[in-house]
C-alpha cells in the first residue's frame, strides 16, 4: 500500500481490497458496502508497523522459522525487550486486567474494550518519543519502533463492540491482534494451571472477524488479523445452532432425571470427568455426541452411511430428526441422546473441547484472517504438529501463531533440549510468531525485586554498582534513568528553535 506523507490512504475500498497483502481474504461483504461506511480521510497510523510485521512475518514463513512475541504491557518493559533485539511485542489483555482490576474479574475479558487499546496508543507514542530521544543522544544507533500484537479478547460484545475495539487499536498503531472464540466471563481456571471456557458457535465467531474486517477494511488498515479458538480447553457452547459445531455438542445417552450442574471448576465441569472429579451426575449421562450414539444404536453399516451423508451440514436438532426418522424406518428402537438435558443451569450445552473442534474451527475461520491460533495452556508438541498439518493441508500459506503462557517449568512436559529448540521447530511447522505474554510482568517484577533488594540494604551506592551500573553496561545505551539529560535534550532543541521571542525575526522562511 502507497501512503501519503501523513500516514493517510488515499485507497478507494475496491483498490484496498484487490490488493497484494488483502487479496487472500474473503470478505462476506463488498467493496461498495465498505466504500459506503468509509469515513472520509480514513486514518491509518498503524499501516507503517503492520506493513513491517507482515513482512517479517512472511520472510519467517519462507524461511520457515519464527519469532517469540514477548509480553511488554509498558514503556519500560518495551524498551528494554527492543534494546534485547526482540522484533516484535505482545500487549496482553491478561497483563493489563491484572494490574487494572479489582474485585474478582481479572482476564475474564470483562474490561472496557479500549482498556487494550489506549496501552497500545501509549506505547505507539513512547516508542516515537524513544525515536526521537535517540535523534538527540550521540553516537547512539538510532533504535527502531518494533511492531506491537495486542489482545482483542472476544470483542467485548457483539460485532458493534468489536468495530470499535479494532478502531481503537488501529488508531494506537497497532500491528496485529487476535479475537478469540469465548463468551466473555466464562475463563475459569483451577489450582494446577488447568483452564476451562465457554465458546460462542462458529457462526458467531466469524461474525466477530468478520466485523473486525469490516473496519479495518472501512480504515484501509493493514493490521493482521489474528483468528484465535479457545476450543481446545472449552467445556460448554452457548448454542447448538450451528452446524459446523454439530461434531462436539455432548447429550446425555442415558435419560436422566434432572438437569446437569452448574458451571465451575474447570476440573468438575469437564463434561466427561470421572464422577470422582465432577457431579456424578455427568458419569452417569454418559454424555456423548450425536455421531457417538447413532453408531452405537444400530450394528447396520449401510445405515450408518444413510446417516453421515444426511446428516452433513445439519445441526444437532435436524441432524437428531434424521437419525430418529432412519432408525424408525428400520424398525430400531428410538434414539436415546438428549443435548438439552445436558444443559448447565446457564443454558449451555456440554461440549466436548480439543484438537479436533479447533482444526475444524480454524479451518473455517481460515479465509477471514491473516494468521490462526488454537489457544490452549498445553505445551504439547504432538497437538502442535497435528493442527500445523491439518491447517497446512487445506490453507498452505496461512501463518500460524502458537503460545506458551506457562509459569513453571513443573508444567511443561518438554525436555530441556526440545524447550531450546522451540522457535526452531515450531518455525519448521509453520509457526511464525510464538507469544510469551507471562514475560512482561514476570520479569519487570523480577528486575525490580533485585534491584529493590540491593538498594535498600546497599543505598544509592548499591543502585549505582548493582542497577545503573550493570543495565547500562549490558544493553550499551544510555541509562534508563537518565531522565533529566537525556529527555532534556530533546526540550532544549524545541526551545532553541522557539527562540528568546525578543531578537525579531531570523528564521528561515519557507522555500528561502
Ligand atoms: C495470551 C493471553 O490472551 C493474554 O492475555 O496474555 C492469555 C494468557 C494467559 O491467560 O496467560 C490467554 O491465553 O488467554
Ligand atoms: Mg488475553
Amino acid at each position: 500500500m502507497t501512503l501519503q506523507a501523513n500516514g493517510y490512504s488515499a485507497q478507494t475500498a475496491a483498490e484496498f481490497i484487490s490488493s497484494a497483502t488483502q487479496a487472500d481474504i474473503q470478505r462476506p461483504y463488498t467493496a461498495a458496502q465498505v466504500e459506503r461506511l468509509t469515513p472520509t480521510l480514513a486514518p491509518t497510523p498503524s499501516n507503517k508497523m503492520a506493513l513491517s510485521l507482515r513482512a517479517m512475518l512472511g520472510a519467517h514463513r519462507q524461511a520457515f522459522s519464527s519469532t517469540q512475541a514477548l509480553g511488554a504491557a509498558d514503556a519500560v518493559t518495551l524498551d528494554a525487550v527492543t534494546k534485547a533485539g526482540g522484533e516484535v511485542a505482545y500487549v496482553s489483555g491478561a497483563a493489563l486486567s491484572f494490574a487494572d482490576t479489582r474485585d474478582p474479574g481479572a482476564d475474564l475479558s470483562d474490561y472496557p474494550y479500549d482498556t487494550v487499546a489506549r496501552r497500545v496508543a501509549q506505547l505507539t507514542a513512547s516508542q516515537a518519543h524513544a525515536a526521537v530521544l535517540n535523534r538527540h543522544l550521540p553516537g547512539f544507533e538510532h533504535r527502531p519502533q518494533i511492531p506491537l500484537i495486542a489482545d482483542a479478547d472476544s470483542g467485548f460484545g457483539l460485532f458493534s463492540t468489536v468495530m470499535k475495539a479494532t478502531r481503537g487499536l488501529v488508531d494506537g498503531g497497532v500491528a496485529g491482534f487476535h479475537l478469540d472464540d469465548l463468551l466473555p466471563g466464562s475463563k475459569r481456571f483451577d489450582h494446577a494451571g488447568g483452564r476451562g471456557a465457554v465458546v460462542v458457535p462458529f457462526a458467531e465467531y466469524s461474525q466477530r472477524l468478520s466485523a473486525a474486517k469490516l473496519q479495518l477494511d472501512m480504515m484501509r488498515s493493514e493490521a493482521v488479523l489474528i483468528g484465535r479458538t479457545d476450543v481446545m480447553d472449552a467445556t460448554h457452547i452457548t448454542s447448538s445452532v450451528d452446524p459446523v459445531d454439530r461434531p462436539f455438542i455432548l447429550g446425555a445417552s442415558v435419560r436422566m432425571p434432572a438437569s446437569y450442574a452448574a458451571f465451575t471448576s474447570p476440573s468438575e465441569a469437564r463434561p466427561e470427568a470421572s464422577a470422582a472429579d465432577g457431579p456424578g451426575w455427568i458419569a452417569e449421562a454418559r454424555l456423548c455426541t450425536l455421531d457417538e450414539a447413532f453408531a452405537r444404536a444400530t450394528p447396520d453399516a449401510r445405515l450408518r452411511s444413510v446417516f453421515t451423508v444426511n446428516s452433513i451440514g445439519l445441526n444437532v436438532a435436524d441432524a437428531k430428526r434424521v437419525a430418529d426418522d432412519l432408525l424408525a424406518g428400520a424398525g430400531l428402537p428410538r434414539l436415546e441422546w438428549d443435548p438439552e438435558a445436558a444443559r448447565t443451569t446457564q443454558g449451555w450445552y456440554a461440549y466436548r473441547g480439543g484438537i479436533d473442534a479447533a482444526i475444524v474451527r480454524s479451518v473455517h475461520a481460515a479465509p477471514l484472517v491473516d494468521m490462526l491460533w488454537a489457544c490452549t495452556f498445553q505445551l504439547d508438541l504432538t497437538l502442535a504438529r497435528r493442527y500445523a498439518s491439518a491447517v497446512k493441508e487445506k490453507f498452505p500459506l496461512k501463518w500460524l501463531m502458537f503460545n506458551t503462557s506457562h509459569a513453571r517449568r513443573a508444567h511443561v512436559a518438554l525436555s530441556d533440549d526440545e524447550l531450546a529448540a522451540l522457535p526452531q521447530t515450531l518455525g519448521e511447522l509453520g509457526y511464525v510468531l510464538t507469544l510469551v505474554p507471562q514475560f512482561g510482568q514476570a520479569a519487570h517484577a523480577y528486575g525490580a525485586f533485585l534491584g529493590a533488594k540491593a538498594t535498600l540494604r546497599g543505598g544509592v551506592g548499591a543502585l549505582f554498582d548493582s542497577v545503573l551500573g550493570p543495565y547500562a553496561a549490558a544493553t550499551a545505551a544510555p541509562l534508563a534513568s537518565d531522565w533529566y539529560g537525556d529527555m532534556g535534550r530533546v526540550a532544549d532543541a524545541a526551545m532553541d528553535a522557539v527562540g528568546s521571542g525578543r531578537a525579531g525575526w531570523t528564521g528561515t522562511r519557507g522555500g528561502c
